[in-house]
């Protein structure tokens, strides 16, 4: 791959981004991982990763924990080399705590009014309520290997606040939603910790990804203010994440995402093409942590979390032995920022979620560029 990387188009005439997609995406023979950067025992970093200095004075010891995060001095916080503004924070969450997010995006974030994608071909009727339909038959011992698929199963993608328009490319005012304040909060103090007082979190994209996923190369442009940062979560099973450069062909260097780690894209990396070609189980060390997920939280006052019934862990606890939840979250505008009158194509993003087991694409991907060949 080292040698791959040296030149951006191959003799095929193939763009670098393009071939490491599908290296990390094939099956057989299973690609070689030595390479990818693992910030949770810093294996494959060559040098690479380096601390990151947090504002520990931002968020006290007490507004971490509402959250479910652990005091700022103890979390791991790294940069990399090559890529001024990009944070990886190896999961700052608090033993337990994950389990209230990965319910927030299984059960309550996957409710009405959001938007996801099974209401591109159903009645608002029918996508209703996704948990209450799905829970029966996740929970019955033969569920995974039943047909049809459950509404919890066939879900890819949900929207949170100014919904995206995966046609236009666009966020408008018409199309809006308030955003949850429990997830604005864990984004406030994680963003504040990590230098960016005074973030608004506007939209939010939730991706949900079966061992077979993957998500396009593509660049996350359709917000109007790109001086504040893009903050990325991530729960369940691990993902390789490919962070490329400022041009599509660029080439990319891979790392592995955990359960509970989180990613900033911020300042030079903010407008960086990425994409995740791998969703792969979690390692032993960190599956035992993803099972103790259900385990009893001392709950704080004025916490936004909630404890998690053993029912509704039951369900996502299953859900998660074989899927990955993303949540990228965005602020859309800048202070006193107004959407303009007509929206262009210039804010594109060229995103496209691909389902290797249906074939289709599940959003809507018009321009070529985006396209990842499957
Ligand atoms: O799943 C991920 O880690 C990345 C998600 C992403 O890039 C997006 O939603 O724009
Ligand atoms: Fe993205």
């Amino acid at each position: 791959m080292a040698k791959m990387a040296a030149s951006v188009v191959t003799e095929s005439g193939e763009d670098v981004f393009r071939k490491m997609f599908k290296f990390y995406k094939r099956r057989e023979p299973p690609p070689d991982l030595r390479e990818v950067i693992d910030f949770s025992s810093g294996a494959a970093s060559g040098g690479k990763i380096v601390p990151f200095k947090l504002d520990q004075a931002a968020v006290s010891d007490q507004e971490a924990a509402c959250v479910g995060l652990r005091p700022i001095r103890d979390w791991r916080a790294f940069g990399l080399q090559g890529y001024p503004g990009f944070i990886f924070i190896s999961n700052p969450f608090l033993r337990g705590s994950q389990a209230f997010w990965v319910r927030q995006c299984l059960k309550t974030y996957s409710q009405k009014p959001n938007v996801c994608n099974l209401d591109m071909h159903m009645s608002p009727n029918d996508t209703q309520d996704i948990w209450a339909r799905s829970v029966q038959a996740i929970r019955s011992p033969i569920s995974f290997k039943r047909q049809p698929k459950t509404l919890l199963e066939r879900l890819r993608w949900v929207t949170l606040g100014y919904h995206y328009n995966w046609d236009t490319k666009t966020y408008s005012a018409n199309s809006y939603t308030p955003f949850p304040a429990d997830l604005h909060m864990l984004s406030v103090r994680i963003t504040a910790a990590c230098g960016f007082p005074g973030f608004t979190s506007e939209a939010a994209i939730l991706n949900y990804y079966r061992s077979d996923s993957s998500l396009g190369i593509h660049v996350d442009e359709s917000e109007l203010d790109h001086s504040r940062p893009l903050l990325s979560l991530s729960f369940g099973q691990s993902a390789i994440f490919l962070l490329g450069g400022p041009q599509r062909q660029d080439p990319p260097t891979a790392m592995f995402m955990h359960s509970g780690d989180v990613m900033l894209m911020s300042g030079p990396s903010r407008l960086l093409y990425h994409a995740v070609p791998r969703i792969l189980p979690a390692p032993p060390q960190l599956a035992t942590c993803l099972e103790e997920l259900s385990c009893a939280l001392a709950l704080q006052m004025g916490s936004v979390l909630e404890p998690v019934s053993e029912e509704d862990w039951d369900v996502c606890s299953r859900y998660i032995q074989s899927s990955r939840v993303n949540m990228t979250v965005r602020q859309v505008l800048g202070p006193g920022q107004i959407f303009p009158l007509q929206t262009d194509d210039k804010h594109r993003m060229v995103g496209c979620h691909d389902d290797a087991n249906s074939g289709k694409r599940k959003r809507t991907c018009s321009d070529p560029v985006g396209t990842v060949d499957t």
